[in-house]
């Protein structure tokens, strides 16, 4: 997979992607990551990638022409085809299922705004898609492209390692994750619960499944409602919430 960022600080991305599970699928050629700076193409000797807002107001706004010329020379570097994400507040929210759309192609191209953001106009003609990372506001867009590029290259065949992919599998059905132990079994903080040193796998699947459902139900019930819960899913969070009226 091909990700390419256009960023004044194009390094920052590339460093975020530098460490752990996505620098080794960097290392393994899973992913290439590549940076294109719009000052590399701005003109004039002051190369300007920004000016001043039509209609007032405080703060810059990127200029078309740098953006563009750095989204073609990225386009043109590679012959496959490419999404190109634009990272604001205004996009439509991140979420699993979008990244793992996402990291079903070979190419992105994400585009990341300085300033107050980037002339509607170069938006309308070159971005496929605005999608964002939360409901706050950043400095830029870089962090939030340092995000997609972690959630998606871990989704790449090949990125994770069994034990590693396990994990991923918690939240994949759109479930948050069971709480987890390791050593030691008894410490000053509380003990272990006691199925998970049953060997009892089928209990210990089941608990976590208790877990994972109950957690959801407690803190984010927006999520259980999108869930697809089986009929067994229902007895275990039942029985959880009995558990805990007692
Ligand atoms: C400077 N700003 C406010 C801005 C304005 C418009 C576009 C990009 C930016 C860059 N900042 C971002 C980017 C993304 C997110 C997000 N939630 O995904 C938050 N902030």
């Amino acid at each position: 997979m091909r990700i390419d960022v256009i960023s004044l600080f194009p390094e920052f991305v590339a460093q975020c992607a530098a460490f752990g599970v996505v620098g080794r699928a960097g290392e393994r050629g899973l992913l290439s990551l590549h940076g294109w700076n719009p000052r590399d193409y701005a003109e004039g000797n002051y190369r300007r990638v920004d000016d001043r807002p039509f209609g007032g107001g405080p703060g810059m706004v990127m200029l078309i022409e740098p953006l563009r010329a750095s989204l073609r020379a990225a386009r043109d570097a590679d012959p496959a085809p490419a999404k190109v994400i634009y990272l604001s507040p205004q996009g439509a929210p991140l979420t699993q299922a979008k990244v793992r759309e996402l990291a079903g192609r070979e190419r992105l191209i994400l585009l990341c705004g300085r300033y107050e953001g980037v002339d509607e106009r170069l938006i309308q003609a070159e971005v496929d898609e605005e999608i964002s990372i939360g409901d706050y506001v950043l400095s830029g867009g870089e962090l939030a492209a340092a995000v997609v590029v972690d959630a998606v290259a871990r989704l790449r065949e090949g990125v994770l390692n069994d034990a590693e992919s396990a994990v991923q599998d918690s939240f994949e059905d759109g479930l948050l994750d069971c709480p987890h132990y390791t050593r030691p079994v008894e410490h000053e903080l509380g003990p272990v619960p006691g199925v998970l040193m049953s060997g009892n796998h089928a209990q210990i699947a089941r608990w976590r499944r208790m877990q994972a459902l109950g957690r959801t139900w407690q803190r984010r019930p927006d999520l259980l409602d999108e869930a697809t819960l089986s009929k067994a899913d229902r007895k275990l969070l039942a029985e959880f919430r009995e558990q805990l009226a007692v």
